[in-house]
């Protein structure tokens, strides 16, 4: 045996062959076991007669006999275990063995006679020619198709996965990759990857083209084949999302994709790109229309986003009151605020009551918030509603429904309105897969939507959310157009204020300034490009920190140590950079604050992974959204628990953070959706706010430096922020502009709506058509 598989390239790697004796435990959904196994022959140095593996396995059958490939590991509990990177199951190598092999129980319907004549046409490697394919199986005398058909099936089932797992290790891919492989392709994994390795590039997540192409290399694939062309078409346009565009100029996505596919050196002429783009497009795998390329999900996302506007705005506003009237309701709620609405907001109110989609824009302090009260008392009163959910009942919806898109962002609108508030994610009631419970058919319930922090919502989201919006409902639309745009694809904010289409009321007129706010200030210059290295000067609630960039990480962990020595609470101090790696990245910031407030101790119980170690008490950020326990990204909780695996009834490790009141349980697989956050990227915190705010800028981040970055880490705090390193770096990058423009259409499709003024129905629907442009 262990000759045979010296072969079949295990030599010199660590094996045991084995009869499980019994699983201990088996996550059915992610295929991962642990059992224990009778040790029948290794290449291991070991006196035990039987052993722990653990790893990820189809199923492991207790009786049977098994190859196991990995390594040995000591478990500070449970001691010796063999963690297993690959497997097969034992098939017997001579022909007495795999006669009765082939007769046992396991293959219904072999006897054997048929499982000799089997074995003598087909030789000792049977079982892989039948996997491989079955019409191998016509030639044996006496086996019929049904039985035969049966036999395939039977020993798919028993051989299947171990068979591909074999296979694939061959092409260096691991048993996670096999088995995420395996779930999608089942028995037809070997063949499509060997006929197609392309497909894999779009179902299976993780699998890259250059991969795609190694594989093809090694299966004499031409590299001019339509298969591989077709690939990085959609490749180029899947990459360019992360990007944040919503389509590709085609000429730029013929370069890209004649660059990727090294048109010039396979024989690949740019006619035999543009005739897969048309095949993509005919098969609706691709979207071209005139000059742009799309991924179909972008298109339709962003011609749908239209139409529901269009939809939206083409209704009238029910409930519509006289000048006299509105300043009567207003100057109601000036009096009850104990405040004066400045000129612009006071439009912005008359606007917003009268408008069916009215966009509030204004950078900080600008009294947004105010102006959002101000909307929605007056409606209110206009209305004569309560603004007490409990004054309804179940089929009376609350009339108001305020969104943002981040947890965070929803909490603030919460509190600073005293109205309920919930993510977008969680008002859709977004089931983790894409979908949402309200779509055009269960639409919301309410008269007046306000979505806060509008610049970070993409397309996709945008659309969601719009097709649920219900005839009669009017919509505010609030955000700062300054800040980053949405790290999904589109920056929809911008092209619905450019468009034209959709009223808007900009507040430029700063109110918190006035109580002698500089970071408003700060933030105003740098809006308004006028802030100079005089701006940087220190005052009560500012101050940069000038030092050398070795210095900086030492100079944070001074601040940070005088705020905590303070008795300032974590979640109040937040440190803000730029880039994860480099020698004052997000990672090293966080490394060392660690260390200085949550270090090592007996008392706190830590679990490491291969980068971090998360010890109870640390502060931490969640990286995906995780709606099922209603986490999502950019939430920041703390660790306040971590289980051993017996411990709990799961038998897994467990790491326990506390958001906001509600505790999600992580395991060890799961551990990459969170990271410490201490120190986050300014991407991160949009939508967030902190009282004390410590943004590091430095020359070595300089690529990274941009107006909009620095304008919205400085307007995320809320009382005292803190700069530090050199100047001159700050005052360059807030003179870059964002040049990395995203390609969107949605503007385009916006303003044509202004220039048709009464499109019909169908012609409409013919025009949203991309096949129609074939
Ligand atoms: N018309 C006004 N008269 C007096 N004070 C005002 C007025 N408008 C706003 N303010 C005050 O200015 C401050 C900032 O207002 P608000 O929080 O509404 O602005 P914002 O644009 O939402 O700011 P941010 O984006 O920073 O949260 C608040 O203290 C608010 O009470």
């Amino acid at each position: 045996m262990a000759v045979e598989e010296r072969q079949d390239g295990m030599q010199h790697k660590s094996y045991i062959k084995g009869e499980l004796v019994h699983n201990i435990f088996v996550n059915e959904d992610e295929h991962f076991s642990i059992a224990r196994i009778k040790v029948l022959d290794t290449n291991e140095s070991i006196s035990e007669s039987d052993v722990v593996i653990k790893g990820y396995f189809s199923r492991l059958d207790p009786g049977e006999t098994y190859l196991f490939e990995g390594e040995f590991e000591q478990h500070k509990k449970f001691g010796l275990q063999y963690q297993v990177n690959h497997y097969k199951r034992f098939v017997p190598d001579t022909e007495d063995g795999l006669i009765a092999y082939l007769s046992s129980d396991l293959f219904y319907g072999i006897g054997k006679k048929i499982a000799g004549r089997i074995v003598e046409e087909l030789g000792e490697n049977a079982v892989s020619k039948i996997l491989n394919d079955a019409r191998v199986l016509d030639s044996i005398q006496g086996l019929n198709k049904e039985k035969a058909d049966q036999l395939s099936k039977d020993l798919q089932e028993h051989q299947g996965f171990e068979h591909i797992v074999v296979h694939l290790s061959g092409y260096g891919f691991g048993l996670k990759m096999a088995q995420k492989i395996y779930k999608v392709y089942k028995d037809e994994a070997i063949s499509i990857l060997e006929t197609d390795p392309y497909q894999y590039v779009f179902d299976i997540e993780g699998f890259g083209f250059q991969r795609a192409d190694e594989v093809a290399r090694q299966n004499n694939i031409p590299m001019n084949h339509p298969s591989r062309i077709q690939a990085a078409c959609i490749y180029i346009l899947q990459h360019s999302i992360q990007e944040g565009h919503v389509y590709l100029p085609l000429e730029k996505h013929l370069f890209q994709v004649d660059q990727l596919l090294n048109g010039r050196a396979n024989g690949i002429e740019v006619d035999a790109i543009t005739e897969q783009i048309i095949e993509l497009n005919h098969a609706k795998k691709l979207i071209n229309i005139e000059s742009k390329v799309y991924l179909p999900a972008l298109y339709y996302s962003e011609s749908g986003f239209c139409s529901q506007i269009d939809r939206i705005i083409k209704q009238d506003v029910k409930e519509q009151i006289t000048a006299s009237e509105l300043m009567k309701i207003v100057g109601s709620i000036e009096e009850e605020e104990a405040l004066s609405y400045g000129r612009e907001q006071y439009e912005a109110i008359e606007q917003a009551l009268a408008s069916k989609v009215m966009i509030l824009t204004g950078g900080p302090g600008t009294g947004k918030t105010t102006v959002i009260k101000g909307i929605i008392n007056a409606y209110a009163q206009m209305n004569q509603l309560s603004l007490d959910p409990d004054d309804y009942k179940k089929d009376d919806p609350f009339p108001f429904v305020l969104t943002a898109p981040t947890g965070r962002a929803a909490k603030r609108m919460k509190e600073s309105t005293g109205l309920p508030a919930v993510t977008i994610h969680r008002l859709l009631g977004w089931n983790g897969h894409e979908t949402f419970e309200k779509d055009e058919d269960n639409q919301l319930e309410g008269k007046l939507l306000v979505i806060d922090e509008f610049s970070m919502v993409d397309i996709w989201l945008a659309n969601q959310l719009f097709r649920a919006i219900p005839n009669d409902m009017q919509v505010l639309i609030v955000g700062d157009e300054d800040q980053l745009p949405s790290v999904g694809p589109g920056q929809v904010l911008a092209d619905l204020l450019k468009s034209g289409l959709v009223p808007y009321v900009q507040l430029n007129e700063v109110y918190r300034q006035k109580e002698g706010s500089k970071i408003i200030q700060l933030a105003h210059e740098i809006k308004n490009n006028q802030c100079g290295l005089d701006s940087l000067n220190k005052e009560s609630d500012f101050n940069f920190i000038d030092c050398p960039e070795y210095q900086v990480v030492d100079v944070i962990m001074q601040i940070v140590k005088r705020a905590y020595d303070k008795g300032v609470d974590p979640k109040d101090l937040q440190v803000l950079a730029p880039m994860y790696r480099s020698k004052a990245g997000i990672h090293r910031i966080n490394e060392e604050i660690q260390k200085l407030i949550n270090p090592k101790s007996p008392q706190r119980r830590e679990v490491r992974t291969k980068e971090v170690t998360f010890r109870t008490g640390d502060k931490v950020i969640q990286l995906v959204n995780q709606p099922e326990d209603g986490v999502f990204n950019g939430d920041i909780g703390e660790i306040t628990a971590i289980f051993e695996e017996d411990e709990n009834s799961d038998q897994t490790e467990q790491v326990v953070v506390l958001f906001d009141e509600k505790e999600v349980a992580f395991e060890r697989k799961d551990l990459n959706n969170i990271m410490h956050a201490y120190c986050t990227s300014i991407h991160k915190s949009q939508g967030s706010e902190f009282p004390i705010v410590i943004i590091p800028v430095i020359q070595g981040y300089r690529r990274m430096l941009r107006k909009n970055l620095l304008y919205t880490a400085v307007t995320r705090c809320k009382k005292s922020l803190i700069l530090c390193g050199n100047k001159r770096a700050f005052i360059q990058g807030i003179k870059e502009e964002d040049t990395s423009n995203r390609f969107t259409s949605l503007e385009e499709q916006l303003q044509q709506l202004l220039e048709i003024p009464q499109p019909e129905e169908e012609e409409e629907e013919e025009e949203l058509s991309p096949y129609d442009f074939l």
